[in-house]
């Protein structure tokens, strides 16, 4: 029989259900009567479409299944074998063979599960199985406002502005939402795990998707109802799960698109910070991870940084006392993520020993767990570090010699700008920790300095103007660095200024000066800004009776951090421009500079 015939046949037969043949009783809407404090909510039993109008769906598109129910057999009705079950569609009234004892329009009839709401600590209200309910039943539709991907997109913004704190926006499809923040079914109180007891699943209903929470296991009567949102996660700023379940992906929605780790705002005495930057760091790590000399320039930075991360996340209190990578491991980030471990320099010299004539061209030695990042290049917040081919000089020496060169001075370049960071970061009020603190930050500059003196000496020798051989040589000098540091501590960004005017000058290209000084203002200017912020948070960290970070209110501390992230970034690009513009000179083989006898000099 032909398809169109065969719906005319069915239409006939059964376009008026029979009366007093139906089973299965249409539930009638309960009103809901919601707990004070939801007030702001309104409960709707269907959809309610915003900016169009429900389809309609015509006759010949209604799917019509084959079911036939024994009226003995009430449950022989669309049951799993049914056509429209089978393809998630619910069948639709007045069209179904099994007329009333159709059990296929559970969303159409609103036969949702008992539940009741709850409150919980830490994620405001939650839904219940108010009775027993087994593994694969509709539970509840998701009802809200179906709204377009643009309308979505512009809601979940205002919502953040506004400071709402709860996300209730899922996706129907690619082009349609729903949102479920001012009007919607009790699904919308249904909470996340990673470990749910639900699922959500959509169905074809009258020609429009719906949204279904369904159990995935049997679920007791008193169960808490949950599911997982990473596939439905539009809620923009990242939230910090509290589902407990042993496989927590830490964070709400944390795979899906929606997701946006950076703005994560860590709760006091979570510790799972720890894995958290964990990750970053391997990020970071896989990020900065390229060609040896670069390598060795970024461990630098990446020691601060990585240093800098952990005193933020940590506190000072629990910082160990070591001074390098190679001394001790970075405290509590967990072992397969060990630091970064780069071979010495002299290893490296060992390594380009052998003879090489002038005008050769080396490739760049690669270790096999080195990323190559693309096109010889490694890009660095805007900018791009060229890692070409070496030749080997007239001197004798490549220029990945001369590069190496470069790099002990740059290193005790950065060995200054690292103690007046170091220093300043945590001049927050007196009292006894911060007595200790101090104690440590001399004790680390004493460890720190020990072996790197008599480098630092010749790098300073390597410059031609006094000022700037003086300035060098005191920045490295471990005795002059301890008896600075107290002054530094009261002076703040006073110090600094100097130094990292001098390392501007050094440079012989204008626009090399150009450049480091606008990151060096930039860095001051966050500097400043820090140093703003500690002023006026200075009286909530009183309160608090300690002056450690750790007591302090959260909404405090989340300035606090966010101006000190602010100062480590601009801080790294200072960093970066000036060792950016110290390769170029290597690079040009000491053009512009005098290559002295025992390298680059980068003025005279
Ligand atoms: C769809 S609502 C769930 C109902 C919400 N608890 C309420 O009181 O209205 C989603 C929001 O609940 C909170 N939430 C849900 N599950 C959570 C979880 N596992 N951990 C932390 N917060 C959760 C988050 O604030 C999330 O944005």
């Amino acid at each position: 029989m032909e398809k169109q015939n065969l719906k005319e046949l069915f239409r006939e037969i059964y376009r008026s259900p029979p009366s007093n043949t139906s089973t299965r009783s249409r539930r009638r809407h309960k009103k809901v009567e919601l707990p004070e404090g939801l007030s702001s909510f309104t409960h709707i039993y269907h959809n309610d479409f915003v900016g169009r109008k429900p389809k309609k769906v015509k006759d010949d598109d209604v799917a019509i299944c084959f079911c036939k129910c024994d009226p003995d057999n009430p449950e022989s009705a669309c049951g799993d074998g049914c056509l429209n079950v089978m393809t998630s569609t619910e069948c639709i009234r007045g069209y179904c063979p099994c007329q009333d004892y159709c059990k296929n329009q559970r969303f159409q009839n609103c036969e949702y599960a008992k539940t009741k709401l709850f409150q919980i600590e830490g994620h405001g209200w939650g839904l219940l199985a108010d009775e027993d309910i087994q593994a694969g039943q509709f539970i509840i539709e998701y009802c809200g406002e179906v709204i377009s991907l643009e309308e979505a997109k512009h809601r979940s913004q205002s919502y953040e502005a506004q400071g709402l704190k709860d996300a209730y926006i899922i996706s129907l499809n690619s082009n349609y939402f729903i949102d479920a923040t001012k009007k919607g079914s009790l699904a919308r109180f249904i909470n996340h795990s990673c470990l749910p007891t639900c699922e959500t699943r959509k169905w074809t209903v009258l020609g429009e998707i719906r949204v279904g929470m369904f159990a995935k296991v049997d679920i007791s009567s008193g169960t808490e109802l949950s599911y997982n949102y990473n596939f439905e996660w539009y809620g923009g700023a990242t939230v910090c799960c509290l589902c407990r379940a042993a496989n927590c992906c830490l964070f709400l929605g944390a795979k899906s698109q929606g997701f946006q780790e950076y703005n994560h705002v860590w709760e006091e005495g979570d510790d799972r910070r720890f894995e958290w930057l964990a990750t970053e760091l391997l990020y970071l790590r896989a990020t900065t991870k390229c060609l040896r000399p670069l390598e060795i320039l970024l461990s630098d930075i990446w020691e601060l940084v990585s240093r800098q991360i952990e005193f933020l996340y940590i506190g000072v209190e629990k910082v160990p006392l070591h001074d390098s990578a190679k001394d001790e491991p970075l405290s509590r980030i967990p072992e397969t993520i060990s630091p970064f471990k780069f071979d010495s320099l002299d290893g490296l010299a060992t390594d380009y020993s052998q003879k090489m004539e002038v005008g050769d061209v080396l490739e760049w030695k690669l270790d096999s767990s080195t990323t190559v990042m693309p096109h010889n290049s490694v890009q660095v917040d805007g900018m791009t570090m060229n890692t070409e081919k070496v030749e080997v000089l007239e001197s004798g020496k490549s220029k990945e010699q001369d590069m190496q060169q470069a790099v002990y001075q740059m290193r005790a370049v950065l060995s200054g700008l690292r103690i007046d960071s170091a220093s300043q970061n945590f001049d927050v009020g007196s009292g006894s920790s911060s007595k200790k603190k101090s104690d440590r930050l001399s004790k680390r500059k004493k460890r720190s300095t020990g072996g790197k003196q008599s480098n630092t000496k010749n790098i300073a020798d390597l410059f031609q103007s006094k000022e700037a051989q003086e300035d060098v040589g005191s920045n490295s000098s471990s005795k002059k660095k301890s008896e600075r540091l107290p002054k530094q501590k009261k002076r703040s960004t006073g110090g600094k200024q100097s130094n990292t005017k001098n390392i501007a000058d050094l440079f012989p290209s204008k626009e090399a000066q150009k450049e480091v000084r606008k990151y060096e203002k930039i860095k001051n200017q966050a500097a400043a800004n820090l140093k703003s912020v500690y002023d006026e948070i200075r009286p909530a960290i009183k309160t608090h009776g300690r002056d450690s970070q750790d007591s302090i209110p959260s909404s405090v501390e989340t300035k606090w951090v966010g101006a000190h992230c602010a100062k480590y970034k601009a801080d790294l690009n200072f960093s970066v421009s000036v060792i950016k513009n110290f390769l170029d000179i290597a690079h040009k083989g000491g053009s512009g500079s005098k290559a002295s006898g025992s390298g680059l000099s980068l003025k005279e």
